[in-house]
């Protein structure tokens, strides 16, 4: 199966369960990989047949910077969902990385793959 892959994607974020952090906004990155046939797109090279990857971008900055949660793992689940539901894609593998929130890790976070609920 092929894929559209969004990589490095930083977004500045409310998020974290103790108090200092609901005072401040901390930087989040996804890497989000989306499967999808590209071989319409790559016959028509028509914009409208792709899974558009600037349309993806913007519509999880604009939830993440708006969001507010505990965990990682919420916020994840969420937006795995928006991708799957807005975007009619069949399956997604996101990785939520919070650089800097555990002294001596580059980055801590969680990865997490979905799929599309069928009927
Ligand atoms: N599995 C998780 N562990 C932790 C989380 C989290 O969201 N998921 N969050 C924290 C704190 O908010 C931390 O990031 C502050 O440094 C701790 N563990």
């Amino acid at each position: 199966m092929d894929h559209v892959f969004i990589e490095g994607l930083e977004i500045e974020a409310l998020i974290g369960i103790y108090d200092w952090e609901r005072r401040i906004r901390q930087p989040l990155v996804f890497d989000i990989e989306m499967a999808f046939d590209n071989r319409i797109p790559a016959a028509s090279d028509a914009i409208g047949d792709t899974l558009n990857y600037k349309a993806v971008s913007k519509r999880v900055v604009q939830y993440v910077s708006e969001s507010d949660f505990g965990l990682v793992e919420t916020l994840a689940e969420r937006v795995a969902a928006i991708i799957l539901e807005e975007f009619g894609v069949q399956r997604v593998r996101l990785k939520l990385s919070k650089p800097g929130a555990v002294r001596g890790a580059r980055a801590v976070g969680v990865m997490i793959e979905r799929t599309a609920a069928t009927l």
